[in-house]
């Protein structure tokens, strides 16, 4: 759904309504794509169309109760005390809500308490432990459509609280939003038609929900000044972030919704960053998919890279790992310090810590919610806990490589900070403030002395019980309590006759009367109005806790991050103990060197099921020989070779250890793959008009040094039509290109490629005959492969023999003919080139014009204009 902003027009009439209707109705005006959650009392309240959407999108009840204004009020609700669950399943089917809560006294005025809407809760905004998946993060990404074909983009996660920047090409916008991978995305009401569309595109083809805001809530100049503002800088320049005018005006939207969602402004988002499409290891969506790095092809969690990397001990742990995995940086620097860290924990041994850091609670959201004043005491007394624990951490790890210095420096936990929270929180505090029960005794003598009136009281009325027994002579009398009225003494009818004059009447039940005395009243009064204080008391002390802990939030962010790395790092060298990886070498020399490589996913799931080994093998890959035409029978191994190559390059890069013997790789600035895939209905491409999509965009991106896999081209269509692009995307890859390629293929012809192409060479996946049955040996050799055994697979798939029967009798008339019938053809000759023609007097005026800077009317105008030039021989 797409939701627009707030009206900015006057408030509509709302004389006709209930006071309380006009109330909800006034609110709900600032928030109309927005569902309102009406506090009242032990519920929220959902009213007219709001109430009809929740109950069909919760199912919950519809009910129509009293009128406003000579309609109905159609309204359901939900209980305040399980509304998280509810928040949760509306979050995910997109929705937003704005929490509307009671914030004046009760019966402080005349008509309805004061409310107010405290935050809203949106996918791309959620702060709630509750609400969050353990191991991904809500990314709120802010897309501003630049002039000249440039997008800006700022996105932050609101419990992360770090900002980041980027601006790149229009065409390059669906890639960037990808790898980003945010849960709302925000653009301006002013994009244009076609942006829209992609921007709709993407919503069907991923999970995210996309939030119109106004136009001018794009502004550079706001978005400069708000970024100043929110890192406390007078320029941005130390971030390289002061010319990135179309990211600013993203920024500005990015930074008024957020703020607007949490009701405050985002005190601990202190940190920028500016990514730059050169400063990572691209990894386009495909990729992404064919790698199965964080979902499987048919989407689903496991297995993946990510799933087998992940033996994380938090949830903070697994969030940073991800991320690692899926922004590797082309600059060695920081995966090679891992990589230091990494062979330091192996030999100094991890298990301890790991141990210790089981249990560390989410130091990271937790800090967001103290900023933004939402955390609860259970959450502050994990954080305590975690605290101490941190101290623990940080003697542990030795500051033996820049890494771990800098963490052992971070873990650090901030002075006085577990101190204060011990001595203020109770050991096991209630859930909710307002219930009281949070602040420890001893923190302050007031609120002790409030709860001591309330302590004392169960031993003045049993004395007052005692007392009036004695007087009245009743011996059944009880002295009560209950909420709705009060205290009271309880007589039993039979025994009426003997209630002292004092004695007033509170209520009269069908056995027995209450009754009330002034000592009883002086004392209700003292013990009522001593709960309320006490409760008022603890209120404001935890308000005065939420400040004292303000100036710890960089401190404690700082902390969060180092436990996550710690974490990740700690569970990179148990994985590479574990599946027995190696360190990887980096080379300033371009190239690909893998001794004995393997596919750690299919490595570890024919360990799980079938017991058997992987075959590992070789890869060599330099700039005398960039190319592998690979061949080899279908189930040979193939598509699993080039996807070893791919993971173990990528694993190094993002500073793991990798499933070789040993490894040595040079510069890297892509990954490129083209595997294929199911169609992709949902976006009406046919199965080889995706292909060939996919190919060309590689052929544009890739670069010398880029690897490039390319399973099975052509093959989408006829065998000619086929072979012949195939062989023109390998010679364009090879003569122009240069990349890096792995080149599946199941085209003999292409074995030829290598005869006339110095850089690439022909290896096969071997396999054997046994019989009439084939044997796949998986082992990557050199030379091609000397048949398909198409046939054979067929068979071990349970092909009726009939049919086998029949395909090798085709198969071999087929075979016979082609032998007679062959004619070399030079696949790969160079195609005569086509003279460039100088461009016509409409495309020279046509290639002057730039459709961004014109008005409608100058547009128009020039279309008479080049219209007429057509006309005139
Ligand atoms: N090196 C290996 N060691 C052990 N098993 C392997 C190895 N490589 C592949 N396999 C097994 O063989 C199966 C098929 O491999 P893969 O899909 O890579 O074959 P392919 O040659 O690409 O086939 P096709 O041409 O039909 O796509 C894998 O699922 C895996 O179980």
């Amino acid at each position: 759904m797409l939701r627009t902003e707030p009206p900015s027009g006057g408030t509509p009439d709302l004389s006709g309504h209930t006071p309380m209707m006009a109330q909800y109705l006034a609110i709900k005006h600032e928030y109309p794509g927005t569902l309102v959650f009406y506090r009242m009392g032990d519920f929220y309240e959902l009213f007219f169309g709001d109430a009809e959407k929740a109950a069909r999108l919760l199912d919950i009840t519809l009910t129509r109760r009293g009128n406003s204004n000579g309609e109905p009020v159609v309204m359901a609700g939900v209980p305040f005390h399980s509304v998280e669950g509810y928040l949760a399943r509306l979050i995910k089917q997109g929705e937003s809500v704005a929490i509307c809560e009671q914030v004046g006294d009760v019966g402080a005025s005349k008509g309805p308490v004061e409310r107010k809407v405290v935050r809203v809760v949106t996918p791309g905004t959620l702060t709630d432990t509750e609400l969050l998946a353990d191991k991904s993060e809500a990314v709120l990404l802010a897309v501003h459509q630049g002039s000249r074909h440039r997008c800006g983009l700022a996105w932050l996660s609101v419990t992360q609280g770090a900002l980041q920047l980027a601006e790149c090409a229009g065409d390059e916008l669906e890639g960037w939003i990808a790898r980003i991978g945010p849960s709302e995305l925000l653009h301006g009401s002013d994009v244009t038609d076609t942006f829209r569309q992609r921007l709709r595109a993407l919503r069907f083809a991923g999970d995210v929900s996309m939030t119109e805001r106004p136009a001018f809530q794009f502004d550079e100049g706001l978005g400069l000044r708000k970024l100043l503002e929110q890192l406390n800088a007078s320029t941005l320049q130390a971030w390289g972030a002061d010319t990135l005018v179309h990211a600013h005006a993203a920024a500005a939207a990015l930074l008024t919704y957020a703020e607007h969602t949490q009701g405050r402004a985002l005190s601990h988002v202190q940190s920028l960053q500016v990514q730059r499409d050169d400063e990572l290891i691209d990894l386009p969506i495909t990729t992404r998919r064919n790698l199965e790095l964080v979902q499987t092809l048919r989407g689903e969690d496991s297995p993946t890279l990510f799933s087998l990397l992940d033996s994380c001990m938090t949830g903070m742990g697994s969030r940073q790992l991800k991320c690692w995995l899926l922004e590797p940086r082309r600059d060695r620097t920081q995966a090679t310090q891992r990589h230091d860290a990494i062979e330091l924990l192996r030999a100094g041994g991890f298990k301890r810590l790991r141990e210790e850091l089981k249990g560390t609670s989410d130091v990271e959201r937790i800090t967001a919610r103290t900023a933004l004043r939402q955390v609860r005491p259970r959450e502050l007394v994990g954080l305590r806990q975690s605290l101490e624990k941190a101290a623990h951490f940080a003697a542990s790890v030795e500051p033996a490589t820049a890494l771990l210095e800098q963490l052992r420096k971070d873990l650090h936990p901030p002075a006085g900070c577990a101190g204060l929270l011990a001595r203020c929180l109770m050991e096991e505090p209630a859930a909710l403030v307002r219930d009281g029960g949070v602040i420890a005794t001893g923190f302050d003598a007031e609120l002790d002395e409030l709860r001591a009136i309330q302590d004392n009281a169960d031993g003045f009325l049993l004395q007052l019980e005692a007392r009036e027994r004695e007087r009245t002579g009743i011996a059944n009398l009880k002295v009560q309590f209950n909420r709705v009225h009060g205290f009271y003494i309880e007589v039993t009818q039979g025994q009426l006759d003997k209630v002292p004059a004092d004695y007033r009447r509170r209520q009269t039940l069908k056995n027995a009367e209450r009754f009330i005395t002034p000592e009883l009243k002086a004392f209700e009064d003292k013990a009522l109005s001593a709960q309320e204080r006490a409760l008022a008391r603890e209120k404001f002390l935890y308000e005065q806790l939420l400040d004292a802990l303000q100036p710890h939030v960089p401190a404690l962010t700082r902390l969060a991050r180092a436990i996550a790395s710690l974490d990740a790092l700690c569970a990179l060298a148990e994985r590479s103990l574990t599946l027995n990886w190696c360190r990887p070498q980096f080379t300033r020399e371009p190239g690909i060197e893998i001794v004995q490589g393997r596919h750690p996913v299919v490595e570890a799931r024919l360990a799980e099921t079938t017991g058997g080994s992987f075959i590992a093998n070789d890869t060599r890959l330099g700039p005398k020989q960039r190319m592998q035409v690979i061949t080899g029978p279908n189930m040979g191994g193939k598509s699993t070779y080039m996807r070893q190559v791919a993971l173990v390059c990528l694993l190094a890069a993002m500073g793991s250890y990798v499933p070789a013997q040993a490894c040595r790789l040079g510069p890297m600035d892509a990954i490129h793959t083209r595997i294929g895939a199911a169609d992709d209905l949902a976006n009406a491409q046919s199965t080889f008009m995706l292909e060939m999509t996919e190919a060309a965009q590689i052929l544009h991106a890739a670069t010398p040094q880029s690897l490039v896999l390319m399973d099975e081209i052509g093959r989408g269509t006829s065998t000619f039509d086929g072979l012949a692009l195939a062989a023109g995307i390998a010679s364009h890859l090879h003569d122009r290109t240069q990349a890096f390629t792995l080149f599946a293929t199941h085209y003999f012809e292409l074995t030829e490629f290598p005869a006339q192409h110095h850089a690439a060479v022909n290896v096969h996946v071997s396999a054997t005959e046994s019989g009439t049955d084939i044997v796949f040996l998986h082992e990557i050799q050199p030379g091609p492969a000397s048949r398909s055994y198409g046939i054979q697979v067929a068979r071990l798939a349970g092909m009726p023999a009939a049919v086998v029967k029949h395909s090798q009798a085709a198969l071999q008339r087929l075979e016979e003919q082609q032998h007679l019938a062959r004619e070399q053809v030079d696949l790969f000759a160079t195609p005569p080139e086509v003279a460039a023609a100088a461009p016509s007097a409409v495309e020279a005026a046509l290639g002057q014009l730039d459709p961004d800077t014109m008005s409608p009317r100058e547009a128009l105008d020039a279309l008479y204009a080049l219209k007429k030039k057509l006309d005139t021989p």
